[in-house]
């Protein structure tokens, strides 16, 4: 039984992931999170969900920018890993207020590992992203961990410097390890409806189709069909929220079993357009909702999808939810509990 902190569990992806560490390991989770996006609401179902397993998880609000207070904190738990999740995610707003990123996801994300390194926290499993690899081109595709990184906003590169923080710190520190996660697309809602994707104003793609189908916005818009693809619009690889997940915990046994650091790719390995999807969610809704196409969306790759060979192989990854309707069905159900 291992304790384990997971900072930003009150949003999308961390709440899921402190979902299977309650329902599938003993596993202690102390959750801490400002509640800037996530939610106190999802914290109340994650400890009803533990109460069902007759479990009790912690959840501490308190902001990484608050080094003092951290420093208490980690100095104060006896924490064996660290699942860090919180930061901020929004591409446009990363490019207006750049300073706000490096400061909450690099500088806070520094400071959480030195106090990691400080305190004998020696795992550490870290939430990057696609965005790191920037506009790969199309020889690249799929992309595999060692594609060059080259972000193209802020937001990729408060991320990729977090990677390049944690490998320094790694090779300084010989007993500290980490697992750098890269999401691709995360989508999708817990299977059985309890949680799931509560942010406010989301541009994501999946939510956004969910929202239109529920007629919670009139129509929804096309970023652009003339890129190079089969139908003129982006392709992306989509990966369920729980199979995402899933990963984290692998991370935690891959790490457990004493593996070196490392860093790997997470999505599905293939991809689909954006008509593809929100065709697919018309479907699954029964809803022939509005669509209108319009100009590209400033910063957005033709294409990004995964290449999972080195998670299947080495963390044993076995997508479970590998369906886009699925993925579509669990966005939808979940956004008509928000209404
Ligand atoms: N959603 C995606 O498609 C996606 C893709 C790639 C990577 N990621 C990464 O996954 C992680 C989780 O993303 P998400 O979609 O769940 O977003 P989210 O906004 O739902 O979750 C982030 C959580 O972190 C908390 N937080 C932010 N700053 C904090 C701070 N200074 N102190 C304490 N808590 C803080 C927020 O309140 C929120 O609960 C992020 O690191 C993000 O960069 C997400
Ligand atoms: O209303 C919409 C929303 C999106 N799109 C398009 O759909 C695709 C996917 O967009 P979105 O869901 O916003 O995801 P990405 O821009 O690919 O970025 C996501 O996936 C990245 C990893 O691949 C993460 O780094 C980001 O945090 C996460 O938001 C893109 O081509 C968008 O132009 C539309 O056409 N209309």
């Amino acid at each position: 039984m291992a304790e384990i902190l997971v900072t930003g569990g009150a949003g999308y992806i961390g709440s899921h992931v402190v979902k299977q560490l309650i329902e599938e390991t003993d596993h202690r989770v102390h959750i801490i999170d400002n509640l800037s996006t996530g939610f106190i609401e999802t914290i109340k179902r994650l400890e009803e969900i533990a109460a069902g397993k007759n479990k009790q998880i912690k959840f501490t609000k308190l902001d990484l920018s608050h080094w003092d207070k951290v420093d208490n904190f980690i100095k104060e738990n006896n924490f064996d890993a660290v699942i860090h999740f919180a930061a901020a995610l929004i591409v446009p707003e990363s490019v207006e207020n750049p300073l706000k990123y490096y400061l909450n996801n690099t500088a806070n994300t520094a400071h959480l590992i030195k106090c990691c390194v400080e305190n004998k926290v020696n795992k550490f499993i870290f939430s990057s992203t696609a965005a790191v690899y920037g506009e790969p081109d199309k020889k690249s595709i799929p992309i595999d961990e060692d594609c060059p990184t080259n972000p193209i906003n802020p937001y990729g590169m408060s991320k990729r410097m977090s990677e390049i923080v944690l490998k320094d710190a790694a090779k300084a520190h010989s007993n500290f390890n980490y697992v750098i996660l890269r999401y691709f697309n995360v989508a999708g809602a817990d299977p059985l409806g309890r949680i799931g994707q509560s942010t406010k104003n989301a541009t994501h793609l999946i939510k956004v189709a969910a929202e239109t189908a529920l007629g919670k916005r009139k129509k929804m818009y096309i970023f652009g069909d003339d890129y190079e693809t089969r139908d003129g619009t982006c392709i992306r690889d989509y990966i369920h929220v729980d199979d995402l997940a899933k990963s984290h915990l692998l991370a935690y046994e891959y790490l457990k079993n004493g593996h070196s650091s490392d860093v790997f790719n997470c999505g599905y390995g293939y991809g689909f357009t954006v008509k593809e999807v929100i065709d697919t969610m018309k479907k699954v809704s029964g809803v022939d909702f509005d669509v209108e196409i319009v100009g590209r969306r400033a910063g957005d790759p033709a294409e990004l999808v995964a290449d999972n060979k080195k998670i299947k192989t080495i963390l044993n990854f076995k997508p479970v939810y590998d369906d886009l309707e699925f993925i579509c069905k669990t966005a939808l159900e979940w956004e008509k509990k928000l209404t």
